[in-house]
């Protein structure tokens, strides 16, 4: 009854608007939900007049797979009817940059990303003035010298699992050594701690001192919400099973890992650009002005950058290789762009300042897979205007970023070379097309601080591996190269869904191989 009282309501709410409207029966923020959407929904599919709303629209990642076919149907503008908030999909650039320019009147339901919260308060939970103050210091710190050291932690990263993976016949585990550079990036520019890369495969042999650091936050990362919900103490009673005291023990792990840095940090005068010790410098100057951060401020924005930073490029990598793999020509493309740069250099020889600037191949390549698999969907909110409709915005990525009045007939297609005006490789510009029609680290005052970083760290990643190495699907027995390379493909657009953000869901099913050009 509740419900049905509460979607009257927003329907009602949502006909004032005076564009089309669509209704669900659960609201998308319902944690029991979002676990059986996937799994329940193709049941009903299958009986008569299955093809609705409910099946249509009441599920997470439903965005990728109807791209701008709704908007085409409906209009630029429509409305989602649930029981708990109505959400307005909005599919037109200049609508869009003006939700992003007015942060006030649109801001973040910071409520949905509470689960963050773990080690203390951060720049993505926070809001008004403190988040204010968290942004200008956390600006401070994503800078030039920060970026300098992604981009030679990266190389350094990238060769090893490039040599790791050149001594395979066929690699399984491109995903979780994507991972594994991911996290240890960060573990570099956010802590100043480097670590060897190590294989998928050869984790277990060996032990690593990154075995510490790396496997207590990976836990926490995956066990979020268990943290919040339960509260870290709670985890820690002896009598619940080791599976959960475990994940006590890696947030304790953690947090001590933490302040152990951050009292080296306070007491050492290091010249290490890394994220913890600008945030304490960075911190500390802020307080003989106004307010510096707390404590448990930084803590907080460390695991943030963290949480932040791993996923999103760890799954935007692996898009991008398998597309590559799938792409041969594109990889020809990227290459020339590369050796160009290069010249007669190797890639440990690569300057970030000046060549940097010069690889517009290789982030083209990056801002085609993320207009396809957009890893983190941007969603604001209406509430704080009482003279509004307490509604979400949902800017629609998944249509914008694809619409063909935007980026031609082949929009569906992967082709990095849009993003590029032609001309001798390595001194290319890059095409930014519509303003408002790319919104992959998202846009305004609360766009993503980690833009920059993420770029250095997959140019730096693509200039190691394919400056003389090529990937290629494994083909299975009888199975033409052709045939492999449309397989990946299919695996892509078909088993592709948010997990925690959205991810290809069993890359280990296409084995890569890596060969000399
Ligand atoms: C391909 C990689 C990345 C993508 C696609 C991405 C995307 C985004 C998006 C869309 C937002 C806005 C979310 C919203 O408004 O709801 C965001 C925020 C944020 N990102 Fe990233 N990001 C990436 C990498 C990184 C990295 C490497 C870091 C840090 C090392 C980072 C740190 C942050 C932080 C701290 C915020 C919150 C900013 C605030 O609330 O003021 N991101 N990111």
């Amino acid at each position: 009854v509740d419900t049905s009282i509460r979607l009257s309501r927003n329907y009602a709410a949502a006909r004032t608007i005076g564009v089309l409207i669509r209704l669900i029966p659960i609201s998308p923020l319902n944690p029991f939900w979002v676990l059986l959407d996937r799994r329940v929904l193709p049941l009903f599919r299958r009986l008569p007049f299955g093809d609705n709303s409910f099946t249509r629209y009441n599920w997470r990642g439903w965005e990728i797979e109807d791209r701008y076919r709704s908007h085409l149907e409906i209009g630029d503008i429509w409305v989602l009817v649930t029981p708990f908030k109505n959400w307005v999909y909005i599919n037109d650039p200049d609508p869009l940059m003006a939700v992003f320019r007015r942060g006030a009147d649109f801001p973040r339901p910071v409520f949905v990303s509470e689960v963050l919260n773990v080690f203390g308060p951060n720049i993505a939970t926070a809001e008004g003035q403190r988040w204010k103050t968290q942004r200008r210091i956390a600006t401070r710190c994503f800078n030039e010298q920060n970026n300098e050291i992604v981009w030679s932690e990266t190389i350094n990263l990238a060769t090893d699992m490039l040599r790791y993976w050149t001594t395979k016949t066929s690699i399984r585990s491109a995903a979780q050594d994507l991972r594994t550079l991911s996290l240890h990036v960060l573990s570099r520019a956010g802590f100043g701690k480097s670590f060897k890369f190590q294989g998928h495969d050869d984790r277990q042999a060996s032990v690593s001192p990154s075995v510490n650091y790396k496997e207590p936050l990976q836990t926490i990362l995956e066990n979020c919400v268990l943290i919040l919900a339960l509260g870290s103490d709670f985890l820690a009673n002896s009598w619940l099973p080791r599976k959960l005291r475990t994940v006590h023990e890696a947030w304790a792990y953690f947090r001590t890992y933490m302040t152990n840095l951050y009292e080296d940090e306070k007491r050492a005068i290091t010249t290490d650009a890394n994220l913890m010790t600008l945030l304490v410098r960075a911190s500390q100057n802020e307080e003989k002005t106004s307010s510096g951060l707390t404590e448990a401020e930084i803590y907080g924005n460390m695991f943030a950058f963290n949480f932040a930073g791993h996923d999103t490029t760890a799954n935007t990598f692996t898009f991008a290789l398998y597309f590559l793999a799938a792409h041969p020509k594109v990889q020809n493309w990227l290459s020339a762009e590369i050796r160009s740069v290069l010249g007669d250099r190797s890639p440990q020889d690569l300057d970030y300042r000046t060549d940097f600037p010069r690889f517009k191949r290789c982030l083209a390549v990056l801002f085609e897979t993320m207009r396809l698999y957009t890893p983190v969907p941007v969603i604001k909110w209406t509430a704080a205007q009482p003279q509004t409709l307490d509604s979400m915005i949902a800017p629609s990525y998944g249509a914008v970023q694809t619409d063909p009045r935007y980026w031609g007939p082949d929009s569906l297609d992967w082709k990095p070379s849009r993003w590029i005006v032609p001309g001798e490789p390595g001194d290319e510009h890059l095409d930014l097309h519509t303003h408002g029609a790319f919104i992959g680290w998202s846009e305004g005052a609360r766009d993503c601080p980690g833009r920059k970083f993420s770029q250095v760290e997959f140019v730096a990643m693509m200039a190691v591996l394919f400056a003389e190495q090529r990937v290629d699907p494994a083909t299975a027995e009888g199975e033409s190269i052709g045939a492999a390379r449309e397989r990946v493909l299919d695996l892509i657009r078909t088993d592709s869904g948010p997990v925690l953000l959205l991810q290809m869901l069993h890359p280990e099913r296409a084995s890569l191989v890596w060969r000399k050009r």
